[in-house]
Protein backbone atom coordinates (compact mmCIF):
# COMPACT_ATOMS: atom_id res chain seq x y z
CA UNK A 1 0.00 0.00 0.00
CA UNK A 2 2.94 2.15 1.10
CA UNK A 3 4.44 2.12 -2.61
CA UNK A 4 0.36 2.60 -4.39
CA UNK A 5 0.05 6.07 -2.41
CA UNK A 6 3.89 6.99 -3.28
CA UNK A 7 2.85 5.78 -7.39
CA UNK A 8 -0.37 7.51 -6.49
CA UNK A 9 1.09 10.65 -4.99
CA UNK A 10 3.40 10.70 -8.07
CA UNK A 11 1.18 10.13 -10.58
CA UNK A 12 -1.02 12.89 -9.44
CA UNK A 13 -0.86 14.74 -12.72
CA UNK A 14 -2.41 11.66 -14.93
CA UNK A 15 -4.98 11.08 -12.44
CA UNK A 16 -6.12 13.99 -11.57
CA UNK A 17 -6.76 14.83 -15.06
CA UNK A 18 -8.46 12.06 -15.82
CA UNK A 19 -10.05 11.75 -12.47
CA UNK A 20 -11.57 15.21 -13.01
CA UNK A 21 -12.75 14.69 -16.23
CA UNK A 22 -14.78 11.53 -14.94
CA UNK A 23 -16.30 13.62 -12.67
CA UNK A 24 -17.08 15.68 -15.55
CA UNK A 25 -18.51 13.60 -17.71
CA UNK A 26 -20.52 11.65 -14.87
CA UNK A 27 -22.24 15.01 -13.75
CA UNK A 28 -22.71 16.24 -16.68
CA UNK A 29 -26.17 14.62 -17.92
CA UNK A 30 -26.09 12.48 -14.34
CA UNK A 31 -29.02 12.23 -12.13
CA UNK A 32 -28.73 11.68 -8.37
CA UNK A 33 -29.95 8.36 -7.43
CA UNK A 34 -30.62 6.86 -3.95
CA UNK A 35 -31.66 2.95 -5.34
CA UNK A 36 -27.81 1.61 -6.12
CA UNK A 37 -27.41 0.06 -9.77
CA UNK A 38 -24.44 -2.61 -9.24
CA UNK A 39 -22.86 -3.08 -12.13
CA UNK A 40 -22.31 -6.17 -13.85
CA UNK A 41 -18.41 -7.82 -13.59
CA UNK A 42 -16.69 -7.29 -17.09
CA UNK A 43 -17.27 -9.90 -19.56
CA UNK A 44 -14.07 -11.08 -21.57
CA UNK A 45 -13.45 -8.40 -24.09
CA UNK A 46 -13.82 -8.86 -28.14
CA UNK A 47 -10.26 -7.14 -28.65
CA UNK A 48 -7.27 -7.41 -29.52
CA UNK A 49 -4.62 -8.36 -28.22
CA UNK A 50 -7.07 -10.53 -25.71
CA UNK A 51 -4.40 -11.29 -22.28
CA UNK A 52 -6.09 -13.41 -19.91
CA UNK A 53 -6.21 -11.37 -17.08
CA UNK A 54 -8.43 -12.30 -14.12
CA UNK A 55 -11.32 -10.43 -13.65
CA UNK A 56 -11.45 -9.22 -10.28
CA UNK A 57 -14.81 -10.19 -8.79
CA UNK A 58 -16.59 -7.73 -7.88
CA UNK A 59 -18.34 -7.97 -4.39
CA UNK A 60 -21.59 -6.48 -4.43
CA UNK A 61 -20.32 -3.85 -1.98
CA UNK A 62 -17.40 -3.06 -4.18
CA UNK A 63 -20.47 -2.32 -6.66
CA UNK A 64 -22.19 0.15 -4.59
CA UNK A 65 -20.23 3.00 -5.75
CA UNK A 66 -18.91 5.45 -3.25
CA UNK A 67 -21.01 8.67 -2.92
CA UNK A 68 -19.97 10.97 -4.97
CA UNK A 69 -22.86 13.77 -3.59
CA UNK A 70 -24.61 12.76 -0.90
CA UNK A 71 -27.17 14.77 1.35
CA UNK A 72 -24.13 15.11 4.00
CA UNK A 73 -26.33 15.10 7.57
CA UNK A 74 -27.76 11.62 6.70
CA UNK A 75 -24.81 9.41 5.20
CA UNK A 76 -22.93 8.06 8.30
CA UNK A 77 -26.87 7.23 9.97
CA UNK A 78 -27.54 5.31 6.74
CA UNK A 79 -24.67 3.63 6.11
CA UNK A 80 -24.76 2.46 9.97
CA UNK A 81 -28.63 1.30 9.08
CA UNK A 82 -27.99 -0.49 6.12
CA UNK A 83 -24.83 -2.75 7.84
CA UNK A 84 -26.92 -3.16 10.84
CA UNK A 85 -29.84 -4.01 8.94
CA UNK A 86 -28.09 -6.11 6.04
CA UNK A 87 -29.31 -3.95 3.75
CA UNK A 88 -27.82 -2.30 0.87
CA UNK A 89 -26.69 1.29 0.67
CA UNK A 90 -28.87 3.77 -0.19
CA UNK A 91 -27.28 7.11 -0.20
CA UNK A 92 -27.63 9.06 -3.15
CA UNK A 93 -25.54 9.32 -6.02
CA UNK A 94 -25.22 11.02 -9.23
CA UNK A 95 -25.24 8.22 -11.70
CA UNK A 96 -25.34 8.42 -16.21
CA UNK A 97 -26.56 6.46 -18.07
CA UNK A 98 -23.78 4.93 -20.31
CA UNK A 99 -24.58 5.89 -23.90
CA UNK A 100 -23.56 6.60 -26.80
CA UNK A 101 -22.98 10.35 -25.59
CA UNK A 102 -21.35 9.10 -22.59
CA UNK A 103 -18.78 6.83 -24.28
CA UNK A 104 -17.78 9.58 -27.09
CA UNK A 105 -16.88 12.06 -24.09
CA UNK A 106 -14.79 8.71 -22.33
CA UNK A 107 -13.18 8.34 -25.60
CA UNK A 108 -11.90 12.35 -26.23
CA UNK A 109 -11.54 11.87 -22.11
CA UNK A 110 -8.76 9.25 -22.81
CA UNK A 111 -7.61 10.33 -26.18
CA UNK A 112 -6.51 13.30 -24.07
CA UNK A 113 -4.88 11.48 -21.38
CA UNK A 114 -2.34 10.47 -24.65
CA UNK A 115 -4.40 6.88 -24.63
CA UNK A 116 -4.49 7.29 -28.30
CA UNK A 117 -7.12 7.31 -30.63
CA UNK A 118 -7.19 2.72 -30.93
CA UNK A 119 -6.63 1.94 -27.34
CA UNK A 120 -9.05 4.38 -26.29
CA UNK A 121 -11.77 3.26 -28.85
CA UNK A 122 -10.95 -0.23 -27.75
CA UNK A 123 -10.62 0.57 -24.04
CA UNK A 124 -14.49 2.35 -24.39
CA UNK A 125 -15.95 -0.42 -26.00
CA UNK A 126 -14.33 -2.95 -23.34
CA UNK A 127 -15.77 -0.56 -20.21
CA UNK A 128 -19.58 -0.67 -22.30
CA UNK A 129 -19.37 -4.19 -23.03
CA UNK A 130 -22.71 -5.79 -21.41
CA UNK A 131 -23.30 -2.15 -19.70
CA UNK A 132 -24.72 -0.21 -21.80
CA UNK A 133 -27.84 1.49 -20.63
CA UNK A 134 -27.17 1.40 -16.86
CA UNK A 135 -26.58 4.19 -14.66
CA UNK A 136 -22.74 4.65 -13.66
CA UNK A 137 -21.07 6.35 -11.00
CA UNK A 138 -17.93 8.54 -11.09
CA UNK A 139 -16.76 5.17 -8.64
CA UNK A 140 -18.40 2.54 -11.02
CA UNK A 141 -16.70 4.40 -14.29
CA UNK A 142 -13.53 4.29 -12.77
CA UNK A 143 -13.65 0.80 -11.40
CA UNK A 144 -14.34 -0.42 -14.54
CA UNK A 145 -11.55 1.59 -16.17
CA UNK A 146 -8.94 0.94 -14.22
CA UNK A 147 -9.86 -2.74 -14.79
CA UNK A 148 -9.38 -2.07 -18.66
CA UNK A 149 -6.58 -0.47 -18.46
CA UNK A 150 -4.50 -3.28 -15.98
CA UNK A 151 -6.34 -5.88 -18.38
CA UNK A 152 -4.62 -3.94 -20.98
CA UNK A 153 -1.27 -3.71 -18.89
CA UNK A 154 -1.17 -7.08 -17.25
CA UNK A 155 0.67 -8.94 -20.12
CA UNK A 156 3.31 -6.13 -20.22
CA UNK A 157 4.69 -6.35 -16.60
CA UNK A 158 7.48 -8.12 -16.45
CA UNK A 159 10.94 -7.12 -14.59
CA UNK A 160 13.75 -7.25 -17.10
CA UNK A 161 15.07 -10.91 -16.60
CA UNK A 162 18.20 -12.47 -15.56
CA UNK A 163 20.12 -14.81 -17.24
CA UNK A 164 22.46 -17.42 -15.82
CA UNK A 165 24.92 -15.76 -18.37
CA UNK A 166 27.57 -13.97 -16.87
CA UNK A 167 28.07 -11.31 -17.75
CA UNK A 168 24.96 -10.81 -19.16
CA UNK A 169 24.90 -7.45 -21.48
CA UNK A 170 22.34 -4.90 -21.41
CA UNK A 171 22.47 -2.65 -24.15
CA UNK A 172 20.46 0.34 -23.26
CA UNK A 173 18.86 3.25 -25.73
CA UNK A 174 16.76 5.75 -26.13
CA UNK A 175 17.28 9.31 -27.32
CA UNK A 176 18.71 12.19 -25.62
CA UNK A 177 17.51 13.03 -22.66
CA UNK A 178 14.62 10.24 -21.89
CA UNK A 179 16.90 9.30 -18.93
CA UNK A 180 18.84 6.70 -20.20
CA UNK A 181 22.18 7.23 -17.33
CA UNK A 182 19.92 8.01 -14.27
CA UNK A 183 17.90 4.79 -15.54
CA UNK A 184 21.25 3.06 -15.20
CA UNK A 185 22.22 4.08 -12.17
CA UNK A 186 18.94 3.03 -10.67
CA UNK A 187 19.04 -0.30 -11.99
CA UNK A 188 22.82 -0.44 -11.53
CA UNK A 189 22.04 0.60 -7.70
CA UNK A 190 19.51 -2.02 -7.92
CA UNK A 191 20.99 -4.87 -8.75
CA UNK A 192 24.14 -3.95 -6.63
CA UNK A 193 22.01 -4.26 -3.23
CA UNK A 194 20.15 -7.61 -5.18
CA UNK A 195 23.77 -8.79 -4.79
CA UNK A 196 25.08 -8.78 -8.05
CA UNK A 197 28.50 -7.62 -9.20
CA UNK A 198 27.53 -4.66 -12.20
CA UNK A 199 29.74 -2.61 -14.30
CA UNK A 200 29.35 0.39 -16.37
CA UNK A 201 30.24 1.07 -19.92
CA UNK A 202 29.95 5.18 -21.00
CA UNK A 203 29.05 4.21 -24.57
CA UNK A 204 28.17 7.81 -25.25
CA UNK A 205 31.59 8.51 -26.42
CA UNK A 206 30.59 11.94 -27.84
CA UNK A 207 30.08 13.91 -25.30
CA UNK A 208 31.84 14.51 -22.31
CA UNK A 209 29.26 15.48 -20.18
CA UNK A 210 27.35 12.36 -20.50
CA UNK A 211 30.33 10.11 -19.51
CA UNK A 212 30.47 12.83 -16.49
CA UNK A 213 27.09 12.39 -15.24
CA UNK A 214 27.44 8.26 -16.03
CA UNK A 215 30.30 8.65 -13.30
CA UNK A 216 28.12 10.70 -10.83
CA UNK A 217 25.95 8.05 -11.07
CA UNK A 218 28.25 4.77 -11.02
CA UNK A 219 29.54 6.52 -7.72
CA UNK A 220 26.23 6.60 -6.21
CA UNK A 221 25.17 2.99 -7.41
CA UNK A 222 29.16 1.95 -6.22
CA UNK A 223 29.48 0.27 -9.43
CA UNK A 224 32.36 1.01 -11.74
CA UNK A 225 31.99 2.89 -14.66
CA UNK A 226 34.47 2.17 -18.18
CA UNK A 227 35.33 5.20 -20.32
CA UNK A 228 37.37 5.72 -23.27
CA UNK A 229 38.64 8.96 -24.79
CA UNK A 230 35.98 11.73 -26.10
CA UNK A 231 35.24 10.90 -29.71
CA UNK A 232 36.54 7.43 -29.81
CA UNK A 233 34.60 4.29 -31.31
CA UNK A 234 31.85 3.50 -28.84
CA UNK A 235 32.21 -0.63 -29.77
CA UNK A 236 35.45 -0.47 -28.91
CA UNK A 237 34.63 0.48 -25.47
CA UNK A 238 32.15 -2.10 -25.41
CA UNK A 239 34.31 -4.61 -26.79
CA UNK A 240 37.04 -3.62 -24.05
CA UNK A 241 34.54 -3.01 -21.59
CA UNK A 242 32.61 -6.61 -22.09
CA UNK A 243 36.40 -8.31 -21.87
CA UNK A 244 36.79 -7.03 -18.25
CA UNK A 245 33.95 -7.91 -17.44
CA UNK A 246 33.94 -11.34 -18.32
CA UNK A 247 37.86 -11.53 -16.67
CA UNK A 248 36.79 -9.65 -14.02
CA UNK A 249 33.99 -12.02 -13.25
CA UNK A 250 30.69 -9.16 -13.56
CA UNK A 251 27.26 -10.47 -13.70
CA UNK A 252 25.87 -7.53 -15.62
CA UNK A 253 27.27 -5.20 -17.73
CA UNK A 254 25.15 -2.26 -18.67
CA UNK A 255 26.38 -0.04 -21.85
CA UNK A 256 24.99 2.93 -22.21
CA UNK A 257 24.74 4.83 -26.26
CA UNK A 258 24.35 7.63 -27.89
CA UNK A 259 20.77 8.93 -28.46
CA UNK A 260 21.07 11.22 -31.16
CA UNK A 261 18.44 10.66 -33.82
CA UNK A 262 19.21 13.57 -35.70
CA UNK A 263 21.12 11.45 -38.12
CA UNK A 264 19.23 7.94 -37.69
CA UNK A 265 21.60 6.37 -40.40
CA UNK A 266 24.79 7.04 -38.26
CA UNK A 267 23.06 5.94 -34.91
CA UNK A 268 21.91 2.61 -36.59
CA UNK A 269 25.06 1.87 -37.93
CA UNK A 270 26.85 2.52 -34.32
CA UNK A 271 24.45 0.52 -32.90
CA UNK A 272 24.59 -2.22 -35.01
CA UNK A 273 28.63 -1.60 -34.86
CA UNK A 274 28.40 -2.23 -31.14
CA UNK A 275 26.47 -5.50 -31.45
CA UNK A 276 28.50 -6.73 -34.19
CA UNK A 277 31.23 -6.26 -32.00
CA UNK A 278 30.68 -7.45 -28.61
CA UNK A 279 29.26 -10.54 -30.32
CA UNK A 280 32.93 -11.26 -31.46
CA UNK A 281 33.55 -11.34 -27.23
CA UNK A 282 30.13 -13.53 -27.06
CA UNK A 283 27.72 -14.64 -29.61
CA UNK A 284 24.67 -14.10 -27.34
CA UNK A 285 25.12 -10.69 -26.86
CA UNK A 286 23.39 -8.43 -26.25
CA UNK A 287 21.07 -10.35 -23.36
CA UNK A 288 18.35 -7.45 -23.17
CA UNK A 289 18.12 -3.95 -25.54
CA UNK A 290 16.09 -1.85 -23.00
CA UNK A 291 14.29 1.16 -24.46
CA UNK A 292 14.13 4.04 -21.93
CA UNK A 293 11.09 6.37 -23.02
CA UNK A 294 10.41 9.32 -21.63
CA UNK A 295 6.87 9.65 -20.45
CA UNK A 296 6.62 13.38 -20.77
CA UNK A 297 6.84 13.15 -24.67
CA UNK A 298 3.45 11.82 -24.81
CA UNK A 299 2.81 10.24 -27.93
CA UNK A 300 6.20 10.89 -29.23
CA UNK A 301 6.86 7.66 -27.56
CA UNK A 302 5.41 5.56 -29.82
CA UNK A 303 7.20 6.64 -32.75
CA UNK A 304 10.10 6.54 -30.57
CA UNK A 305 9.42 2.80 -30.11
CA UNK A 306 8.81 2.30 -33.70
CA UNK A 307 12.17 3.70 -34.60
CA UNK A 308 14.55 2.23 -32.17
CA UNK A 309 12.83 -1.60 -33.18
CA UNK A 310 14.20 -0.66 -36.36
CA UNK A 311 17.44 0.33 -34.85
CA UNK A 312 18.05 -2.15 -32.26
CA UNK A 313 16.27 -5.71 -31.13
CA UNK A 314 14.74 -4.14 -28.70
CA UNK A 315 13.78 -6.55 -25.54
CA UNK A 316 11.78 -4.20 -23.12
CA UNK A 317 11.21 -0.86 -22.02
CA UNK A 318 11.71 1.43 -18.95
CA UNK A 319 9.48 4.46 -18.97
CA UNK A 320 10.45 8.09 -16.84
CA UNK A 321 9.29 10.54 -15.56
CA UNK A 322 6.00 9.38 -14.48
CA UNK A 323 5.71 11.66 -11.63
CA UNK A 324 4.63 15.16 -12.91
CA UNK A 325 3.51 13.95 -15.84
CA UNK A 326 -0.39 14.17 -17.15
CA UNK A 327 0.89 11.86 -20.25
CA UNK A 328 0.97 8.91 -17.82
CA UNK A 329 -2.08 7.17 -20.59
CA UNK A 330 0.30 6.83 -23.34
CA UNK A 331 1.73 3.79 -21.44
CA UNK A 332 -1.81 2.43 -21.77
CA UNK A 333 -1.37 2.96 -26.04
CA UNK A 334 2.29 1.35 -26.10
CA UNK A 335 1.39 -1.35 -24.20
CA UNK A 336 -1.60 -1.82 -26.51
CA UNK A 337 0.17 -1.48 -29.84
CA UNK A 338 3.16 -3.02 -29.29
CA UNK A 339 2.69 -5.21 -26.29
CA UNK A 340 6.50 -5.18 -25.36
CA UNK A 341 7.55 -6.06 -22.02
CA UNK A 342 7.95 -2.83 -19.16
CA UNK A 343 10.41 -3.81 -16.82
CA UNK A 344 10.29 -0.34 -14.86
CA UNK A 345 9.00 3.08 -14.26
CA UNK A 346 10.78 5.78 -13.43
CA UNK A 347 9.05 8.03 -11.10
CA UNK A 348 11.92 10.64 -9.73
CA UNK A 349 15.18 11.79 -9.99
CA UNK A 350 16.51 10.36 -7.15
CA UNK A 351 18.36 6.83 -7.17
CA UNK A 352 15.14 4.84 -5.77
CA UNK A 353 13.03 6.18 -7.85
CA UNK A 354 12.62 3.44 -9.99
CA UNK A 355 9.40 1.19 -9.20
CA UNK A 356 8.79 -2.63 -10.75
CA UNK A 357 5.57 -1.79 -12.98
CA UNK A 358 2.81 -2.83 -11.04
CA UNK A 359 -0.20 -2.91 -13.67
CA UNK A 360 -3.26 -2.42 -11.15
CA UNK A 361 -1.37 0.13 -9.39
CA UNK A 362 -0.72 1.53 -12.24
CA UNK A 363 -4.55 1.41 -13.59
CA UNK A 364 -5.50 2.43 -9.91
CA UNK A 365 -3.17 5.14 -9.50
CA UNK A 366 -4.11 6.73 -13.02
CA UNK A 367 -7.24 6.83 -12.77
CA UNK A 368 -7.75 8.11 -9.28
CA UNK A 369 -9.12 4.70 -7.91
CA UNK A 370 -8.81 4.96 -4.51
CA UNK A 371 -7.38 1.25 -3.33
CA UNK A 372 -9.77 -0.63 -0.36
N1 LIG B 1 11.23 13.58 -12.68
C1 LIG B 1 12.00 12.64 -13.23
N2 LIG B 1 13.12 13.01 -13.87
C2 LIG B 1 13.90 12.05 -14.41
C3 LIG B 1 13.54 10.68 -14.35
N3 LIG B 1 14.51 9.99 -15.00
C4 LIG B 1 15.41 10.89 -15.44
N4 LIG B 1 15.05 12.14 -15.09
C5 LIG B 1 15.72 13.43 -15.40
O1 LIG B 1 15.76 13.60 -16.80
C6 LIG B 1 16.93 14.30 -17.18
C7 LIG B 1 17.65 13.53 -18.28
O2 LIG B 1 18.07 12.31 -17.74
P1 LIG B 1 19.40 11.56 -18.23
O3 LIG B 1 19.49 10.32 -17.44
O4 LIG B 1 20.53 12.49 -18.24
O5 LIG B 1 18.98 11.25 -19.72
P2 LIG B 1 19.87 10.60 -20.87
O6 LIG B 1 18.93 9.84 -21.73
O7 LIG B 1 21.01 9.89 -20.33
O8 LIG B 1 20.30 11.90 -21.62
P3 LIG B 1 21.69 12.20 -22.35
O9 LIG B 1 22.74 12.14 -21.29
O10 LIG B 1 21.46 13.57 -22.87
O11 LIG B 1 21.83 11.15 -23.39
C8 LIG B 1 17.74 14.48 -15.91
O12 LIG B 1 17.53 15.77 -15.42
C9 LIG B 1 17.16 13.45 -14.95
O13 LIG B 1 17.26 13.85 -13.61
C10 LIG B 1 12.32 10.33 -13.66
O14 LIG B 1 11.90 9.17 -13.58
N5 LIG B 1 11.60 11.35 -13.12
Amino acid sequence: MALFSKLKDKLFKSSSRLEQGLDAIVEDGGEETTAPDPIPPAPAPHSEPAPEVAQPDMAPEQAVAKPVSTTAESAPSKSMLGRLFGRAETETTVRRTLDDDMLEQLEELLIASDMGVDTALRVTANMAEGRYGRKLSTQEIKQLLAQEVARVMEPVAKPMPLYSKRPQVVLVVGVNGSGKTTTIGKLASQFRAAGKNVVIAAGDTFRAAAVEQLQVWGDRAGVPVLTAPEGSDPASLAFDALTRAQEDGADLLMIDTAGRLQNRADLMEELAKIVRVIRKVDETAPHNTLLVLDATTGQNALSQVDTFQKLADVSGLVMTKLDGTAKGGVLVALADKFGLPIHAIGVGEQIDDLSPFDPEEFAAALTGLEKG
